[in-house]
């Protein structure tokens, strides 16, 4: 059984159904956001001759997100996975940098 036809479901798995659709957007502007920024930290970093880890700002990083995620009623452990998740992109982008083969430029049409 599918219940992929929007007409036959209940109203209230619809309506939750679109706020969740509308979450998952906000997510992705943000993410887009947030990896613009991580490119020209990459960039700053190679062109400085940096390390692309930073494990410092990635333990405070870690402690302010679980301590807000658990204000937040959300499963710290899940906040911490999901920013480890993150930040091993970024890494590899910035790898990717500082070996003079960046990711391509996304033009966001
Ligand atoms: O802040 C930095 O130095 C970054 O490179 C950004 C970032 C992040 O995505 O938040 C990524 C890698 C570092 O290990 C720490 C943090």
């Amino acid at each position: 059984m599918t219940d992929s036809d929007a007409s036959r479901l209940p109203p209230e798995l619809a309506r939750l159904r679109a706020s969740i659709d509308n979450i998952d957007a906000a997510l992705i502007h943000l993410l887009a956001e947030r990896f613009k920024c991580t490119q020209q930290v990459g960039a700053l970093k190679a062109e400085r001759g940096m390390p692309p880890a930073d494990p410092g700002r990635e333990a405070q990083q870690i402690a302010r997100l679980r301590a807000l995620a658990d204000e937040a009623g959300l499963d710290p452990q899940f906040a911490e996975k999901f920013l480890n998740f993150i930040v091993a992109e970024v890494i590899h982008h910035h790898e990717a940098i500082a070996a003079g083969d960046p990711p391509a430029p996304r033009t966001g049409t």
